[in-house]
C-alpha cells in the first residue's frame, strides 16, 4: 500500500475500536487518497501538530497496523499513538520497560501489541529532527522476517514525495467540517434543522408551550429565581425543555423591566448544548443574543484560553471522547505493567488480600477492571481533590475521607499503593507532555481565585447559570461553576437538571460526593436549594416507561440521600400506549448482526433511529456492523463517540446513529436498537460495575420515544437476567432471532 500519513488523533480513534471500513460514516474522521499518499485526519488535529508516516511496505489489508495484526488492531493503534506522544518529550523518548525497546542512532524498535502476540510483531520506528517531532514507522518485524535496527538502519530510507503538502489541507478540511456542523445550527436554523425542532419543540411559541406544560414543569418555570433550583426527574420527564423555557422567561421579564441578564446554559455535550440553542431559537423565532448554551470546558476556554489552549506545548487527554478515555485506560494498562515489574514487590505485603489479588491477575478483563476502577480514583477523587504528586500530597490523600461510592481501599496500605501507581501515572504522562482535563481544571480554578478575574467576571460573569445533566459533571467541574457567576456578593444562582439515574458509575460519584466533599465552595452552591420534582415522563410510550422503571428498580441500593433519589413510584408517561419492547435472541453473534440489519432495514422508513451499545467493550464490532450498513448507501449512518460530535443532529428526519449509549445522553429517536448488554447477573460482585452497566441501559431505553428493540446472542451469554425479569413480567416480549 501506499504510505499513510496520519495524527495522534486519528489513531486514537481508530484505537476506540471504529472498523477502518466506518471512517466514512465517523463525523470525527476524514480520509483523503492522494496518487502518492493517504491522508487519515481527526477533527481537533492541529495544522502544526506532529505527523505521523506509516510507510505499510508490506500492507495487504490492514489500514495502518502490519497485516496479522488485526484481531488486536485496537491495542497496536494505541501504543503507536503513544509513541507518537513520548516523541514529543523533550529530552528524548522513553518507553514503558514491557515494550522491549531497542535502540539505533534515531531508531527505535519495540513490541507493536501490548497483549501476548505470538509471532512477536515490532515495529522500526524513527521521531525526526523537529518541533514538534513527526514519526514515520518504517516496517514492522516478526518471528518470520526478522530484522536488525543495525542492518536496517544501513538501508536508505525515504520520505515520500511531497508527504508533507496535502497534510494542511486535510486538516483544514476535517476542521472546516467541524465548524459547519458546529455554527451551521445558529446560523441556518430553518434549512438544517427543521425536522428535528418540529420533534423536541413542535414548532410552539413560549406562550404556547408555557400553557401547554404539565403542572410540575409550570411551577419550575415560573419560581422566583432569588435562590438556586434543583430540577430532578427521570429520563424523558422534560427537565431540558422546562430548563430552556425557564432562561427564556428570565431574559424576556428582565427585558420589561429594562434591564439584559447574561445567562449561560450549560450541557456536557456539544450535541445536547447545538439541540438546546435550537430549541431557543424555534421557540423564540429569533436567537436570544442574553443566551450562550456552551459546554463547560468551552467555556472555560473562552474565559481563560491560556488555561485550556496548547500554548505551554501539552495537550489534553479528554475524557471528553470514548477515544480520550480508551487512551487514558491504556496508559493505566502500561503502567500498572511496569509497578508490577518494579515496585510492586516492596508495596505487595502491605496491602490488603482484595487488591492484592486483583494487582496480581493476570486476566486481561480483571486488568482492565482494575484500570477503569484506578482511572476513576485518579479522576473523581484524588485529582478533584486536586492533589498532585509533591510534597505532602501522598498524607493528603491518606487523609481523604472515604465515602461508599468510591473504590473500597481496605488499608492505608491500599491507599499507598494507588498512590504510588498515580504518581506514575502523571509521571508519565508528564513525559509525554499530556495533561488530564482535571489539571486543566484545577489550573482553571486558580485563575478563576484570582483579583483579575474577580474583575472581569462583573462583564464577563454570568446572572443565571442553568445546568442540564449536572449528573454528568464531576465535582471539580462543578466547582468551576461558581466562578462564572458576576454578582460576587452573592450566591451564584444555578438552575440544575438532574436524574442520577443517567450517570455512569464515575459521575454517579460526582453527585454523591457533595457529601462527602469539604471543600466549602461546593457546599454553598448546594446548601440553599429549592427542590422541584416532574413526574410525568413526555418522551415515551407507557410500555417503554415500564421497562424503564424495571431497570430503576434493579440498581444495587446506593444511597444517594433523598435530595437526589427520584421517587419512581408516582411516575407516568403522557404518551399514547405503544408497542411492547421486543427482545430478539439470536443463536450466534453473527445471527445477531443480522438481526439488527433487518430491523434498521424495517424500521429506517419511519424515522430516526438509533443503535445505542451499552457496554464500549462491546463497541468494536458493532462498529464494522455501523460501517457494513452504511457501506449499502441506502442509508445515511453516522457514529457518534465524543461529547463534541454533533452529526446526531444533522439535518435529517431519517437516519441510522450508532454509538456507545453515553454518548447519546439528552438525545432522542423514534426507534432505539439496544445492544452489547453484557451479563450482570446476580452473582456480580463489583456494585459499581452494575450501577454503571444499569446506567448506560437506562440511558439507551429512555432515548426511544416509540419503539424499543433489545438485541442479544448466545455467543455472549444469552438474555441476561435482568431482561429474563423483564421478560418474565411482560414487559418485554421475547423473539427468537436468527439462529446461525
Ligand atoms: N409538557 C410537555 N408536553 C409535551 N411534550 C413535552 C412536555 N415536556 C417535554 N416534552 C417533550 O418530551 C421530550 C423529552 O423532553 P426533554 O428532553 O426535555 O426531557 P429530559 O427530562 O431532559 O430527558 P433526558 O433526561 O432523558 O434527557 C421532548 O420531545 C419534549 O419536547
Amino acid at each position: 500500500m501506499k504510505p499513510l500519513i496520519t495524527t495522534i488523533g486519528a489513531l486514537k480513534e481508530l484505537a476506540t475500536g471504529l472498523s477502518p471500513d466506518a471512517i466514512g460514516t465517523s463525523s470525527t474522521l476524514l480520509l483523503r487518497t492522494g496518487a502518492l499518499v493517504d491522508f487519515i485526519v481527526a477533527r481537533g488535529d492541529s495544522i502544526s501538530g506532529p505527523r505521523v508516516v506509516v510507510m505499510r511496505p508490506l500492507n495487504e489489508v490492514e489500514v495502518v497496523v502490519p497485516d496479522g495484526l488485526g484481531s488486536s488492531r485496537a491495542s497496536v493503534l494505541s501504543r503507536m499513538a503513544s509513541f507518537v506522544e513520548r516523541a514529543q518529550a523533550p529530552g528524548g523518548i522513553q518507553l514503558p520497560r514491557n515494550w522491549t525497546s531497542y535502540k539505533y542512532n534515531s531508531l527505535v524498535a519495540f513490541y507493536a501489541d501490548a497483549r501476548s502476540d505470538p509471532r512477536s510483531t515490532r515495529w522500526i520506528a524513527e521521531p525526526l529532527a523537529g518541533e514538534p517531532t513527526d514519526v514515520v514507522f518504517w516496517t514492522s518485524t516478526d518471528n518470520e522476517r526478522e530484522l536488525d535496527l543495525d542492518r536496517f538502519a544501513l538501508v536508505p530510507r525515504e520520505l515520500p514525495k511531497g508527504w508533507d503538502q496535502d497534510f494542511k489541507g486535510a486538516v483544514q478540511e476535517v476542521n472546516a467540517r467541524s465548524e459547519l456542523e458546529v455554527v451551521k445550527p445558529n446560523s441556518d436554523v430553518e434549512i438544517s434543522l427543521a425536522p428535528i425542532e418540529s420533534s423536541l419543540t413542535k414548532g410552539w411559541t413560549y406562550d404556547e408551550w408555557h400553557a401547554a406544560i404539565s403542572r410540575d414543569q409550570r411551577q419550575f418555570v415560573d419560581a422566583p429565581v432569588d435562590k438556586s433550583i434543583r430540577l430532578r426527574g427521570p429520563a424523558g420527564s422534560g427537565k431540558t425543555l422546562a430548563l430552556t423555557l425557564k432562561a427564556i422567561r428570565e431574559v424576556t421579564s428582565s427585558r420589561s423591566r429594562g434591564s439584559s441578564p447574561r445567562v449561560l446554559i450549560v450541557t456536557h455535550s456539544w450535541s445536547l448544548a447545538a439541540q438546546i440553542s435550537n430549541s431557543i431559537d424555534s421557540i423564540n423565532g429569533a436567537p436570544i443574543p442574553e443566551i450562550d448554551v456552551f459546554p463547560l470546558l468551552e467555556i472555560a476556554r473562552t474565559l481563560s484560553p491560556q488555561y485550556v489552549n496548547d500554548e505551554s506545548g501539552f495537550s489534553l487527554i479528554g475524557e471528553d471522547s470514548f477515544s480520550g478515555k480508551q487512551a487514558q485506560l491504556d496508559e493505566i494498562l502500561d503502567v500498572l505493567t511496569e509497578f508490577k515489574e518494579t515496585d510492586w514487590v516492596t508495596f505487595r505485603a502491605q496491602a490488603s488480600e482484595v487488591l492484592r489479588r486483583r494487582i496480581d491477575s493476570e486476566d486481561i478483563d480483571d486488568r482492565f477492571a482494575l484500570a477503569w476502577d484506578l482511572s476513576i480514583e485518579f479522576g473523581s477523587v484524588i485529582g478533584a481533590s486536586a492533589i498532585f504528586p509533591g510534597v505532602g500530597a501522598e498524607l493528603r490523600y491518606l487523609q481523604l475521607s472515604r465515602a461508599t461510592w468510591m473504590l473500597p481501599l481496605e488499608s492505608p496500605g491500599d491507599l499507598k499503593v494507588v498512590y504510588a501507581i498515580y504518581s506514575r501515572y502523571v509521571e508519565s504522562l508528564d513525559r509525554r507532555a499530556l495533561l488530564t482535563s482535571d489539571q486543566v481544571l484545577v489550573d482553571l480554578l486558580s485563575h478563576l481565585e484570582t483579583h483579575s478575574w474577580n474583575r472581569s467576571r462583573r462583564s464577563q460573569g454570568y446572572d443565571l447559570l442553568f445546568v442540564d445533566e449536572f449528573h454528568l459533571f464531576s465535582p471539580l467541574e462543578r466547582q468551576v461553576l461558581h466562578y462564572l457567576s458576576r454578582d460576587t456578593s452573592i450566591y451564584p444562582r444555578v438552575f440544575m437538571a438532574v436524574d442520577p439515574r443517567q450517570s455512569p458509575s464515575e459521575a454517579f460519584i460526582g453527585v454523591a460526593a457533595d457529601e462527602t466533599r469539604s471543600s466549602s465552595a461546593s457546599d454553598e452552591l448546594l446548601d440553599d436549594v429549592a427542590q422541584y420534582e416532574l413526574t410525568t415522563v413526555h418522551r415515551f410510550t407507557p410500555e417503554i416507561l415500564r421497562l424503564v422503571k424495571h431497570v430503576h428498580h434493579e440498581f444495587p441500593t446506593l444511597d444517594l440521600g433523598h435530595d437526589w433519589e427520584i421517587d419512581f413510584s408516582n411516575v407516568e408517561s403522557s404518551k399514547e400506549s405503544g408497542a411492547v419492547p421486543r427482545l430478539i435472541c439470536a443463536g450466534t453473534a453473527a445471527g445477531e448482526e443480522s438481526d439488527i440489519a433487518r430491523a434498521v432495514q424495517e424500521l429506517y422508513p419511519r424515522g430516526r433511529l438509533a443503535l445505542a451499545i451499552v457496554e464500549s467493550k462491546q463497541w468494536r464490532r458493532y462498529s464494522a456492523l455501523a460501517a457494513r450498513l452504511g457501506e449499502s448507501k441506502k442509508h445515511h449512518v453516522s457514529t457518534i463517540t465524543s461529547r463534541g460530535d454533533v452529526e446526531a443532529l444533522a439535518s435529517r428526519a431519517r437516519g441510522l446513529v450508532v454509538g456507545p449509549a453515553e454518548y447519546l445522553a439528552g438525545l432522542q429517536f423514534d426507534t432505539v436498537l439496544v445492544a452489547g448488554i453484557p451479563d450482570m447477573g446476580d452473582n456480580f460482585t463489583a456494585l459499581s460495575e452494575k450501577s454503571r452497566l444499569l446506567s448506560l441501559l437506562y440511558l439507551a431505553l429512555s432515548r426511544a420515544e416509540r419503539d424499543v428493540r433489545v438485541f442479544t446472542n448466545n455467543d455472549d451469554g444469552g438474555a441476561v437476567s435482568v431482561l429474563d425479569r423483564a421478560v418474565a413480567n411482560g414487559l418485554l416480549k421475547k423473539e427468537q432471532g436468527s439462529q446461525v
